[in-house]
């Protein structure tokens, strides 16, 4: 037996160790955190308080003003947002709707940072953000977005509970991570109890149903606690009753922690459930 194991690490543990995934958490920390932008500002403030509605009206979190983005195919170049204008108010669940290919997707991911745009401008809480370096756009997305995805992306070797860890250990670092591990391994629990799985933490992504997938994945996307949940398709691939569950688990959400989420979606019974409906048209946002 390995040290490491006789201390009790799991195998994503030992194998981040081994691997040096994160040789000095210190020196990635500042590599991910970058010189110009202290994005600990984005975090989610300790004690929020539950806005009254007419608070609620201010400010977006989440806005881009005149997006552009075009793919590029060989010589054909596909133009998908042509000057898209979007705005989610904080605590609230904004859904964007509109037919295949008309862009849904893309905007989410500019606006989680995963792309960027061709032109026009992306704020989350009251930042520019679309001009950040790759580091710092980790950085910002470690720490202040949480992001759902239609097929999960969950990593197929690893048990459900080491799942929901993994942001938390590649963010942190292995030896923060592991200074702390009690402290991180509690909140996991206490996430997948809130997401009806506490009977599922050592199972392997084959051994769920998709709807658990689906839970499995909104518990990693809290463990950072994170400032807006970005959902592509958070019930694209499951039946009416499962994604009619899914849904309730993120209402609450919204309801109980005032976590403003943005919502990509093509069914428009999903779309209506929350309180603002952007839907996309010819690469821009249809006047309401
Ligand atoms: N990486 C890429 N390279 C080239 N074209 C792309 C790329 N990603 C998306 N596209 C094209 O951009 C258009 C918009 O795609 P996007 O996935 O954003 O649409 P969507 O509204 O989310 O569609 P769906 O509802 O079918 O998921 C589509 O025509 C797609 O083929």
């Amino acid at each position: 037996m390995s040290n490491a194991e006789s201390q009790g690490m799991s195998a994503l543990e030992i194998r981040l160790q081994r691997e040096s995934v994160l040789p000095d958490h210190e020196a990635r920390r500042k590599e991910l955190t970058g010189p110009h932008i202290n994005t600990a500002k984005f975090a989610q403030p300790a004690a929020v308080a539950k806005p009254t509605p007419s608070e609620k009206k201010k400010k977006p979190l989440l806005e881009t003003r005149a997006l552009h983005k075009s793919y590029r195919k060989g010589r054909l170049t596909i133009p998908v947002l042509r000057g898209v204008d979007f705005a989610a108010e904080e605590g609230k669940i904004t859904s964007i709707i509109g037919q295949s290919g008309s862009g849904k997707s893309t905007l989410l991911h500019l606006m989680g940072t995963l792309d960027t745009p061709d032109d026009g401008e992306i704020h989350f809480a009251n930042t520019r953000i679309d001009r950040l370096s790759s580091r710092q756009r980790d950085s910002l997305r470690s720490r202040a977005f949480g992001m759902i995805f239609q097929f999960y992306h969950l990593l197929p070797e690893l048990s459900t509970l080491e799942n929901v860890l993994t942001p938390i250990m590649i963010s942190h670092g292995m030896w923060r991570y592991w200074s702390a591990r009690k402290q991180f391994r509690k909140r996991a629990e206490e996430l997948l109890e809130m997401v009806g799985l506490s009977h599922r933490t050592t199972h392997k992504p084959r051994e769920l149903s998709g709807g658990e997938m689906q839970r499995t994945a909104i518990a990693r996307a809290l463990i950072a606690q994170p400032r807006i949940l970005l959902a592509d398709e958070p019930t694209g691939n499951l039946d009416e009753k499962t994604g009619g569950e899914i849904m309730e688990i993120l209402k609450r959400l919204n309801r109980e922690q005032n976590l403003t989420i943005v919502m990509v979606t093509h069914d428009s019974s999903i779309a209506a459930q929350g309180h603002d409906i952007i839907r996309l048209t010819g690469g821009r946002v249809e006047k309401q």
